[in-house]
């Protein structure tokens, strides 16, 4: 069993603090251990049992208060904070064993996933330290039930896919919330180019939109997993899939009973 981490990126109000919930709720109940950490040093609040967190470091409002900074640029400053005190998150993340798994709850400022390069120095980090880590980039399905949002959500996505080198999952959150017809389009969109993309009068943009449509088919960044909090099956899925991703559970020893000596023995 290795040193694993779900790190849950994406826009901010897109579900990350409520998956983390239901699926801590999730594993407890199926008696399986998971640790969830919050690293948005913003957080007002969130349901989850937390193992850490980032504000017993540095928080969006003390940093507010004592530097006056706005909510964006405070944000930004406590994760220069986090990366220069890199050693504070190893202790923490070092209390657990390797049997244990880390959820990492971590901040929606949407350029922590484009442009800057936080999160990739904070990644690098943790592979340093010898963690398998899948990235989850959790997206409101209402946003992206029309052409024009399913184009931005799939750039984000892909933004972040790039900027972190990490295996990576596309999560599609409040799927409760959009009509069922229009959930499956997406979920069965195969390809991009398979998507509706006249969205302009004039045909320069819409070979442009199209363009834009082949780039992200290249990286095969489309497909969309869906996740309904109240759905186990949905988070059970999930969770399936990224523990395929970091190889949870490949090298655990399989147990048989020895029928004859009555006792166990290892395969
Ligand atoms: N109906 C429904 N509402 C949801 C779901 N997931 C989240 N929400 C609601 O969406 C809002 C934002 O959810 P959060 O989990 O706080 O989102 P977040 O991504 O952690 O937000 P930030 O931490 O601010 O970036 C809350 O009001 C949630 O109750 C869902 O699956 N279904
Ligand atoms: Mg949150």
């Amino acid at each position: 069993m290795g040193k694993c981490v779900q790190l849950i990126c994406g826009p901010a109000g897109s579900g990350k603090s409520t998956y983390v919930s239901a699926l801590q709720e999730h594993c407890a109940n199926g008696g399986r251990r998971i640790h969830v950490a919050n690293l948005d040093p913003g957080a007002d609040h969130f349901n989850y049992e937390v193992a850490f967190d980032i504000r017993d470091l540095v928080s969006v409002e003390d940093v507010m208060e004592e530097l006056e900074y706005g909510p964006n640029g405070a944000n930004i400053y406590c994760h220069e904070y986090l990366l220069e005190n890199i050693d504070w998150l190893k202790d923490q993340m070092e209390q657990y064993d390797e049997d244990e798994y880390l959820v990492l709850d971590c901040a929606g400022q949407i350029e922590l996933y484009t442009h800057l390069d936080i999160m990739r120095r904070f990644v690098n980090d943790l592979k340093l330290w010898g963690y398998q880590v899948v990235a989850l980039f959790i997206v409101d399905a209402t946003f992206v039930t029309d052409p024009a949002k399913f184009i931005s959500g799939s750039l984000l996505s892909l933004s972040c896919m790039l900027q972190l080198e990490l295996p990576h999952l596309n999560v599609l959150s409040k799927c409760d919330l959009v009509d069922e017809k229009e959930l499956n389009a997406i979920l069965d969109i195969q390809n991009a180019s398979s998507v509706s993309l006249d969205l302009s009068s004039n045909p320069k943009l819409n070979r442009l939109t199209r363009s834009i449509m082949d780039l992200i088919d290249d990286f095969s960044q489309v497909s969309f997993l869906p996740l309904n909090v109240r759905d186990e099956d949905s988070i059970a899925l999930i969770l399936a899939h990224a523990d395929h991703a970091v190889q949870w559970g490949e090298n655990e020893e399989v147990h048989v009973k020895d029928d004859e000596g009555g006792g166990e023995g290892e395969v």
